[in-house]
Parts: C-alpha cells; structure tokens; sequence
C-alpha cells in the first residue's frame, strides 16, 4: 500500500480550474460551523510537513495555500475562533470547538510574505482552487514521531505524486523571502 500523505493527494493531485474564484471553507463542526468566504483562487498551495499548520486526524501531511488577506472574510459564527499562537509568525485562527485552522495571517508588516493568509482549501465543498505543487519541510514530520528510516518512501511517493519535496519552503519562495532580506539590509537595490 502506498504511504498516506493526505487524503486531497492520496488518490493524485486534482488540477485547479481556470477561472476559479473562490468559495467558503467551513469548520468540521456538526452545527455551528464557522465559515471563511474566500473571493479568490488560491497560489502556492503545497504539502506542509511541519508541526504548526492543521492537519485532517491521520494525515502525515497538511495541504496549504495562500490567498491575500484581503479576499479572506469570517462570514459564520467568528466567535467560535481563536489565535492558536500569539508568537508565531503565522498567526492560526482556528476554530476553539472542533480545533480545525480556519486561516492563518501575518501580522508582521516586515514580513516578506505580509498580505498572504494560508488556508486549507479542503475545507470548501467547491472544486477548483489552486493543486498542490509541492511539498515543504518534508524532515519536520519525524519531529512529529515519523521514524525517519519511512522519510526514502514518504519522498518517493511525494515524488510519485508530483509533489517535489524540500525540507524548507520551494526555492521560488526561498528565492522570494532571501531577496526581501537582501533588500530590506541593502545587499540588493530595493
Ligand atoms: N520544523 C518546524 C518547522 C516549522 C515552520 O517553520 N513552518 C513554516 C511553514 S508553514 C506553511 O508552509 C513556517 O513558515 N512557519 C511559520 C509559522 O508557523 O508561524 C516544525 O515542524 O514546527
Ligand atoms: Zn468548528
Ligand atoms: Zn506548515
């Protein structure tokens, strides 16, 4: 049996849609259900392996992308949603009931990804958004208790998948966040 990154992968990687436009991302509680409206297609959606961002029960993996903040709206029962971590640079808010990340913002207007919001668009019932194109910090899930003699087959089935995997972000959005620095210290005419 081929090893289980996450449910939206395990099957292969469904193509987004042209002229997608968004929808609504609703918690997984049985009422009361929070919803997020989104009013644009996602960018940079990936498979994360890190500790922090929200993962469905038994999935190895998250699958997360990025949408400005400006297109993200608590549309249903926002009272329900809570900062995960105040320190982090993500800031997850996520539903207190049933602990589902509903989206994540940076504060930091420093930050060179300040304007981005992550959401999890498997919590939307619409087809569409943006397929994952890759997956990032691949080694932190044996912080997380995954023996790492399984880390050759977990590469070799993202692999398989499409899902190039690195154990940082994509060197595009490596290349991104350096240059942000490079020209916020002056190394690069900004
Ligand atoms: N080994 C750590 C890595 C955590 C980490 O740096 N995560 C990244 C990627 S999250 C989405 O791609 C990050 O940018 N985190 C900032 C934050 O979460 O605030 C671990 O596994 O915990
Ligand atoms: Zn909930
Ligand atoms: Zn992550």
């Amino acid at each position: 049996m081929a090893v289980s990154i996450h449910p939206a992968v395990d099957h292969g990687v469904k193509p987004g849609a042209s002229g997608f436009s968004g929808g609504t991302l609703h918690c997984h509680c049985a009422s009361h259900k929070v919803a997020v409206k989104i009013d644009a297609q996602t960018a940079h959606n990936h498979a994360c392996g890190c500790s922090k961002c929200w993962k469905p029960k038994g999935a190895k993996f998250a699958v997360i992308a990025v949408v400005s903040r400006d297109a993200v709206h608590v549309t249903e029962n926002g009272g329900k949603l809570h900062i995960v971590d105040h320190n982090a640079t993500i800031q997850r808010h996520a539903c207190r009931e049933c602990g589902v990340h509903m989206f994540g913002r940076i504060e930091n207007k420093a930050h060179p990804f300040y304007g981005l919001d992550f959401v999890h668009t498997e919590l939307s019932d619409e087809a569409g958004w943006s397929a994952p194109e890759f997956a990032a910090f691949v080694s932190s899930v044996i912080e997380q208790g995954t023996p790492p003699a399984e880390m050759a087959g977990i590469r070799a089935r993202l692999k398989e998948l499409g899902l190039e995997p690195y154990d940082c972000l994509s060197p595009p959005l490596m290349d991104a966040i350096a240059t942000s620095v490079a020209k916020a210290s002056g190394a690069l005419a900004a």
